[in-house]
C-alpha cells in the first residue's frame, strides 16, 4: 500500500493504477478505523479493483466547540488494517494541503443539509461537502462507498454529486453495528464503561418505535416514547428523533411513503447518531 500526502503524487499514482484497468473505488474516512469503515472497504473490493482511502480529520466540518483536537487519530493501527483490507493507496494529506493559503471556496446546499444534524451542527455539511468535493476532484474515481450510519451526510453527497454532475456513484453501505446493536462509530471511544452500557438505549428506542410505527401506533406518540427512553438512559440534550421522507429527509406526520427514523443524543461528552429505515409494507 502506497501512502501519499501530495496531491501531485497522489494523481500519478491514481493514473498508475487506472491504466491498469478495472476502475478506481474512493472511501472516505476521518481515520480510527473500526470494522464499519472496513465494511466499506470490503463493498469497495466489489465494485472496482482498486481502492483507495483517505483518512483526513477535515477541521472544516467541526463547530467550534466540538471535538476536533480530540478526535481520535491512530495512522499506524489504521495502516496496517488497510493494509491488510487490500486498499492500495493511502491518501492522507495535511491540512495545509487541503486547505492552502487563499482557499477560499464551500460546497454548500439547500435541502437534505438543513433539518436534523444540519441544524444541531451549523456549517457541518457545508464541511462535509466541499472536503467530499475535493476528494473526488484529487482521486476521480469512479465509486465512492459512504456508511448509511451517515445517513443525512449519505443523502448530502448524494444531491451533491446529482446537482454538480460529478461522474461519481455514490454507493450506501448498511450500519456496521455492535453484538448489542449500538452502531460502530469512532467517537465510541469516547463513552466510559458505565455509558457504554447506557449507549444501546439508542438503537433499541429505534427499533421500538420503528415496530410500533409500522404497527400503527401514532408518529408523535412512537417518538416521543422513544425520546422518553433515551432520556431515562441518561442522554442528554436530544437533539432530535424524527421519521423522515427517506430521500428529502423531510420531517413526516404520516407513513405515506419509504421513510427513515433518525436520532441524535448526547451521552456525557458523547454525541451518538443513529437511524433505521422504516419501510411500510404497501410501499
Ligand atoms: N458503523 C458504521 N457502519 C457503516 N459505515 C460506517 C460506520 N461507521 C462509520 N461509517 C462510515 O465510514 C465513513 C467514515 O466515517 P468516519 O471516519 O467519520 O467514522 P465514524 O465512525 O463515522 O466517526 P464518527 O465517530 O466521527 O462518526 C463514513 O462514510 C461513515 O458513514
Ligand atoms: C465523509 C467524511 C470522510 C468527510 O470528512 C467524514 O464526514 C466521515 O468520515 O464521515
Ligand atoms: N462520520 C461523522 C463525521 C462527523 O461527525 O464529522
Amino acid at each position: 500500500m502506497q501512502l501519499i500526502r501530495e496531491i501531485d503524487a497522489l494523481r500519478d499514482a491514481v493514473a498508475t493504477l487506472r491504466q491498469e484497468g478495472g476502475g478506481v473505488a474512493l472511501v472516505p474516512t476521518m481515520g480510527a478505523l473500526h470494522a464499519g469503515h472496513m465494511a466499506l472497504v470490503a463493498e469497495a473490493k466489489r465494485h472496482a479493483a482498486h481502492v483507495v482511502v483517505s483518512i483526513f480529520v477535515n477541521p472544516t466540518q467541526f463547530g467550534p466547540n466540538e471535538d476536533l483536537a480530540a478526535y481520535p487519530r491512530r495512522e499506524a493501527s489504521d495502516s496496517r488494517m488497510l493494509e491488510e483490507a487490500g486498499c492500495e493507496l493511502l491518501w492522507t494529506p495535511a491540512v495545509e494541503v487541503m486547505y492552502p493559503e487563499g482557499y477560499a471556496t464551500t460546497v454548500s446546499m439547500a435541502g437534505v443539509s438543513e433539518g436534523l444534524c444540519g441544524a444541531s451542527r451549523p456549517g457541518h455539511f457545508d464541511g462535509v461537502a466541499t472536503v467530499v468535493a475535493k476528494l473526488f476532484n484529487q482521486v476521480r474515481p469512479d465509486v465512492a462507498l459512504f456508511g448509511e450510519k451517515d445517513y443525512q451526510q449519505l443523502a448530502v453527497i448524494r444531491r451533491m454529486t446529482r446537482d454538480l454532475d460529478l461522474p461519481v456513484e455514490v454507493i450506501g453501505v448498511p450500519t456496521q453495528r455492535d453484538a448489542d446493536g449500538l452502531a460502530l462509530s469512532s467517537r465510541n471511544i469516547y463513552l466510559s464503561d458505565e455509558e457504554r452500557v447506557a449507549a444501546r438505549a439508542l438503537p433499541r428506542a429505534l427499533g421500538e418505535a420503528a415496530r410500533a410505527i409500522l404497527e400503527g401506533v401514532d408518529i408523535d406518540e412512537a417518538l416521543a416514547t422513544a425520546r422518553g427512553k433515551l432520556a431515562a438512559a441518561g442522554f442528554d440534550p436530544i437533539d432530535y428523533v424524527q421519521l423522515c421522507d427517506a430521500e428529502t429527509l423531510q420531517p413526516l406526520s404520516s407513513l405515506s411513503r419509504p421513510s427513515r427514523l433518525l436520532a441524535a443524543a448526547r451521552l456525557g461528552r458523547t454525541r451518538l447518531i443513529d437511524n433505521l429505515p422504516v419501510v411500510p409494507a404497501h410501499s
